[in-house]
């Protein structure tokens, strides 16, 4: 199967195999795999971006931080490009927290341009996700601090995606935050 729609269809049902025990944060435990299908279709059906490794990156981009797939792996199977941008907006989990979200604001401004549209739609989702229902333990001023790093890691990505970056900017101005 190599048309487009065959590689797609590899490529979430490999993601939705590696995410299989994962649940997302809010109160339902919605499965994992649907934030990495959610980030996929705002790239096509949002942002028209039409590029096929981009749309399987956004698929795969939290498989590498989050699961026991390796960079290898996904360049064995998906081809150098799909595990470059995968690894472009793969956090290094070894480092602390702070330190970690430190790095991605610095780190956003040097992806290329197919890992900042990932970047890009990976945060509209999660600010989404964030204004339907607040993750569980997480305080209203915790979800207001995602909000203002999630506007720095934006500002450095700006210019790649206008559709993108204004319903991002949208949610940011709710929050009385400017990108
Ligand atoms: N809003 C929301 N986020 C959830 C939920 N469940 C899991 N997450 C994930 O939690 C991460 C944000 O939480 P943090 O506490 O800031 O980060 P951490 O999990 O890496 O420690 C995001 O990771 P990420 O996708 O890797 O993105 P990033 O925040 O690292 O850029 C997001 O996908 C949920 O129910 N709501
Ligand atoms: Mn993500």
């Amino acid at each position: 199967m190599n048309s487009e729609a065959g590689i797609l269809i590899e490529t979430v049902n490999f993601a939705a195999d590696k995410h299989r025990k994962q649940r997302r944060k809010d109160p339902e435990e919605t499965p994992y795999i649907n934030h990495p299908i959610g980030v996929a279709r705002i790239l096509s059906h949002e942002g028209g971006v039409t590029d096929v490794e981009v749309l399987q990156a956004a698929l795969l981009h939290d498989t590498v931080e989050d699961t026991d797939t390796t960079p290898t792996e996904l360049e064995a199977k998906f081809g150098p490009v799909v595990a470059r941008i995968v690894q472009e907006v793969t956090d290094d989990k070894s480092l602390p927290k702070r330190e970690r979200k430190r790095v991605q604001v610095e780190h956003a401004a040097q992806c290329s341009r197919q890992a900042k549209l990932v970047k890009l739609a990976d945060k509209l989702y999660n600010l989404r996700d964030l204004n339907r229902c607040t993750p569980v333990g997480w305080s209203s001023e915790r979800v207001h601090e995602y909000f203002v790093w999630a506007s720095e890691v934006v500002r450095n990505l700006k210019g790649t995606n206008s559709v993108l970056e204004e319903k991002l900017a949208e949610l940011f101005q709710e929050r009385g935050l400017t990108l």
